[in-house]
């Protein structure tokens, strides 16, 4: 892609990992072995709403998702925090500096990266969600340039000093989109399958490429459903906004051998 002033934009890879693999010790560590020998600029972001759920359970909490969104109550949001901002986060930084990936691990409130806005109650109350509504592509290319490698967790936060629960996937596309202004972005949404499935019972059955039309016809006839939904519509809402590439599969899409991965465009 070119800027206006004709320069060739420099490429970041912003790297999603889901809930799945988080919670699977083996997947995780060879996940960020590839996420550490990616080439180039790049970003994590990760959910961890499973591990989430079986705290909170363990708490004497329960979980209640409408949506693919967690309601969010007090209690859930001082979960939400200790586990996507304390234990997940930490956990995987100091995993990535193990693999001399020197990554930094932050909040939304973290340099101001991330600031969102709770979300209105209208049919539903989400509680403590926030819907983002600014991210600081400047102060995060600091980061960046200064070779860290940013981390980001599902929390954002409304500047006035309270902390919000966002949905990791719309997290990835909204800090593409606020870097788009600086890079050309790529997305990649890992997760345990090998990509959208045209049949759930058929792991090959990839749909290798999705573009509006073709999403139209697989929510018509229902092929796609629960967290997909979300996922996918973040995605449209990322090329919409200036992201260049987005795919979604299992992590070995980041090396160049695996071409069995979903590939979304406008
Ligand atoms: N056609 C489909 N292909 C693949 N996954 C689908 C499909 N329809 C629904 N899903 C569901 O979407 C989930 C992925 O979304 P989500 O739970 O948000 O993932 P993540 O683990 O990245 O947070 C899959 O685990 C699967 O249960
Ligand atoms: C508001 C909302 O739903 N937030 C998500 C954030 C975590 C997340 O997205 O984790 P996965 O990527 O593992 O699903 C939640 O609490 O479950």
């Amino acid at each position: 892609m070119l800027k206006s002033n004709n320069k060739k934009m420099e490429k970041l890879s912003i790297v999603k990992i889901g809930g799945n693999i988080i919670e699977d010790e083996a997947s995780l560590n060879a996940f960020l072995k590839l996420f550490s020998n990616l080439e180039g600029k790049k970003i994590l972001v990760h959910g961890g709403g499973k591990r989430a759920t079986h705290i909170a359970s363990k708490l004497g909490i329960e979980s209640n998702m409408v949506n693919g969104r967690r309601i969010t109550d007090a209690d859930t949001l001082e979960v939400i925090t200790m586990v996507y901002g304390g234990l997940v986060n930490k956990n995987v930084v100091a995993k990535l500096q193990a693999l001399h990936t020197n990554a930094i691990g932050l909040t939304g409130a973290d340099i101001n990266a991330i600031q969102s806005e709770k979300r209105p109650v209208k049919e539903i109350d989400f509680g403590f969600v926030g819907d983002v509504k600014a991210v600081a592509h400047k102060s995060i290319d600091k980061l960046i340039q200064a070779d860290f490698t940013p981390v980001f967790c599902a929390i954002t936060h409304d500047g006035n000093g309270q902390l919000l629960n966002t949905n990791a996937d719309t997290i990835t596309s909204q800090v593409a989109v606020g870097m788009s202004n600086l890079y050309e972005t790529s997305i990649y949404y890992c997760f345990e399958l090998n990509g959208v499935l045209m049949d759930f019972n058929d792991k090959n059955s990839v749909v290798k490429h999705i573009d509006s039309k073709i999403y139209q016809e697989l929510l018509n006839d229902g092929i796609v459903a629960d967290g997909m939904l979300p996922k996918l519509e973040n995605c449209f809402d990322a090329l919409r906004g200036g992201v260049h590439n987005i795919n979604m599969g299992n992590t070995s899409m980041l090396t160049q051998e695996n071409d069995n991965f979903t590939k979304i465009t406008l």
